[in-house]
């Protein structure tokens, strides 16, 4: 089962950025609270890291126990390890490598100079497996249930390396696909799969900035998720927008409240 979108629409990107960041603290405290643990996927991308960056400097911050929080990732540029352009790479430099967290329990999605050298489709079975061992008998499937799982959303409505009409988004068995030749550079991607977002609790999509408006006017309209791929980013529990108010200008008003002031 998956749920119909709900919108939060900020005043801007930098307030969206904030609020999103002390949501994701809320939510993490409350698993660890309730579970023990926290399981978040994140996002590569200019509205991903700019999360994390406020994360880092959000007030609250430490309330979360770094050390009981799993760290997966929704795509990876299939890059040299350190490669400035890779999302781990992007997200250690915004937040990871400010916070305490389990080495064991960040999980970066394999390097093109890893142990599959230039064989993303191994490497992308490797992460793949990788999910599975985490999952347990209480799970969705070959994946972990994640308690958040956040997508960037390109102009496109690709979210993840899931782009419009590719052979990754129509995959429906894998969870996680190697991308070869992908519209946004670079070229050569690993990516987890529509059924493997779709086992996630709760799905955040982020959009914000003027060049977001078409493609969350064109993926809240329903529009199939073949050709706007953010369409079926759905979660079990939740699927929330988060978006400025200039991603939103192209929505029908009636689809959300007014921006927070
Ligand atoms: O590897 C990537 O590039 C991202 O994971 C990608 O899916 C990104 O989230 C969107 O393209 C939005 O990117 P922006 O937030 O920079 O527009």
């Amino acid at each position: 089962m998956t749920t119909a979108p709900q919108l939060v629409v900020h005043r801007d990107k930098e307030l969206m950025a904030r609020a999103a960041a002390a949501r994701l603290i809320t939510k993490i405290v409350d698993a660890q609270a309730s579970r023990g643990a926290a399981s978040v996927v994140l996002t590569g991308g200019r509205n991903g890291n700019g999360l994390l960056a406020a994360l880092a400097e959000a007030p609250a911050r430490d309330a979360v126990d770094w050390g009981r929080l799993d760290l997966w990732w929704g795509d990876e540029r299939f890059l040299p390890e350190g490669d400035p352009e890779r999302n781990v790479t992007q997200a250690r430099e915004a937040l990871l490598d400010a916070v305490p967290l389990d080495p064991e329990r960040v999980h970066a999605m394999p390097a093109a100079d890893g142990p599959h050298g230039a064989d993303v489709d191994a490497a992308a079975a490797a992460y793949a497996e990788e999910l599975a061992r985490a999952a347990g008998p209480e799970n969705h499937g070959p994946v972990p249930t994640f308690d958040v799982l956040m997508l960037g959303v390109g102009p496109d409505t690709h979210v993840a390396s899931l782009f419009p009409e590719l052979p990754a988004v129509r995959e429906t068995e894998r969870t996680v696909v190697g991308v070869h030749g992908a519209p946004k550079p670079p070229p050569t991607r690993v990516t987890l799969t529509l059924p493997a977002i779709r086992a996630a609790r709760e799905v955040w999509l982020l959009a914000a900035g003027e060049d977001k408006a078409e493609a969350a006017a064109i993926a809240l309209s329903g529009a199939g998720e073949i050709q706007a791929p953010a369409a079926g980013a759905r979660g079990r529990a939740r699927t929330l927008w988060l978006l400025d108010s200039a991603a939103a200008s192209q929505l029908p008003r009636d689809l959300y409240p007014p921006a927070s002031a």
